[in-house]
């Protein structure tokens, strides 16, 4: 699968061990950065080019990561077509493909061990949307939102 990852310097550690894991996974991974550990660095920096991407290229999926996981997905969630999610165990990394086909995990590398961030990456992954009409009722209802916003093309 093609994976889009990026971080601030808050999980720089945890983002090149994730890199690593997927490759060895065979997944096809796009590194959007922080590609040198800086404590001063911007998550938006790093994070929009990402979610960016993944509404870019339809199929694949984002990786988005920070200290807490809260700004990275605000981020994330700013680019239009993106659905992040955070998530701190592997149920909900499950729950935010099947219930909100979530195209974006945002995890928090100072939250979680790598291997519990790889394990929550490997169910996000794994997982499909479910499908089912109420769910898909809902993600319509918040896509129609987004649409009917100033300067969103129709
Ligand atoms: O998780 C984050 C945003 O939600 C950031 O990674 C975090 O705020 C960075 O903190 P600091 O600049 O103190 O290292």
């Amino acid at each position: 699968m093609r994976v889009h990852i990026a971080t601030d310097h808050a999980a720089f550690e945890e983002k090149k061990a994730l890199v690593e894991r997927l490759q060895q996974a065979g997944h096809d991974v796009v590194d959007h950065g922080a590609h040198e550990y800086d404590a001063e660095d911007d998550y938006p920096d790093f994070i929009i080019p990402c979610a960016e991407a993944v509404v870019g290229e339809p199929g694949s999926l984002g990786i988005v990561l920070g200290g807490s996981g809260n700004g990275e997905q605000i981020a994330a969630n700013k680019v239009t077509g993106v659905r992040a999610a955070l998530a701190y165990n592997t149920e909900l990394a499950k729950l935010s493909r099947e219930h909100n086909n979530a195209n974006v995990l945002s995890l928090g590398g100072r939250m979680n061990s790598i291997d519990e961030c790889w394990a929550m990456v490997e169910v996000f992954l794994a997982t499909e949307f479910a499908g089912v009409a109420r769910h898909q009722r809902r993600i319509d209802k918040m896509a129609a939102y987004e649409a009917s916003r100033p300067g969103q093309a129709s």
